[in-house]
């Protein structure tokens, strides 16, 4: 099987249709809802979190996926997909990329980032591995371990990247990234504008992923609250 993702996506915007159990649309009928949407206004592909929501927007929508499964565990700040066993979860759905946090922590269960990496490949050699990242370092230690896609997913989330965001000057961070890394880069996170997005491509990001500002009706109603 070839996977034709990459060429999929390229110039195109991927959805993120994802609630936590914490948010009022946490439903897996709700984000296979979200992805019929998403998908009649033309995104190419989904990204999802949690095996339920996976299967859910496959089945309604057949796009290419981008899956992940957040999970928290107490002795570490990772929890985009940090360990083999989440890895192997979202593989198994059949989801054409599965995604994991790369921001430079120990992982739960003293696992290491690069076994998990060539474990990976051997289990699943046609899924791809998207790395979401916070800084540069971080970046340029997935590109050398061979992630396909570099995600800038966790700009902002990190203790290293606080207080940043990668649209600031005019997306300065992401121009850096794209100059240093070998594999596709893809914009993600704080998205929250079609200009935005647009800039991202125009940059040259392979796609771009734009989640709260299409599918958390919460934080966009407390957008237009806040300005009141
Ligand atoms: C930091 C973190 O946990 N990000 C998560 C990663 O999957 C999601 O909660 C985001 O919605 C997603 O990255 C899309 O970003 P935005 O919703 O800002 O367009």
């Amino acid at each position: 099987m070839t996977n034709t993702f990459l060429d999929t996506v390229k110039g195109k915007l991927i959805i993120s249709c994802q609630a936590l159990p914490n948010e009022p649309l946490h439903s897996s009928f709700i984000m296979a809802r979200m992805g019929r949407a998403a998908k009649q206004a033309g995104a190419v592909g989904i990204r999802a979190n949690s095996v339920v929501d996976i299967q859910a927007i496959q089945d309604e929508t057949g796009l290419p996926m981008i899956g992940i499964a957040k999970t928290d565990y107490p002795e570490s700040p990772v929890y985009i997909t940090p360990t083999m066993k989440e890895m192997r979860a979202v593989a198994a759905t059949g989801v054409e990329v599965v995604a994991c946090q790369v921001t430079g922590e120990l992982r739960p269960n003293g696992e290491k980032l690069a076994d998990i990496v060539a474990q990976f490949r051997q289990e699943f050699p046609d899924t791809l591995l998207m790395a979401d990242t916070d800084i540069l370092e971080n970046a340029l230690v997935a590109d050398k371990l061979g992630f396909d896609i570099i995600g800038t997913t966790m700009r902002g989330y990190t203790a290293n990247s606080k207080g940043t965001n990668v649209a600031d000057n005019d997306f300065e961070y992401l121009k850096e990234l794209l100059k240093q890394v070998k594999h596709p880069v893809v914009a993600e996170g704080k998205i929250d504008t079609p200009e935005k997005m647009k800039r991202c491509l125009e940059l040259g990001c392979q796609a771009v992923v734009v989640g709260g500002a299409i599918t958390r009706p919460l934080e966009i109603a407390s957008r237009f609250i806040a300005a009141l």
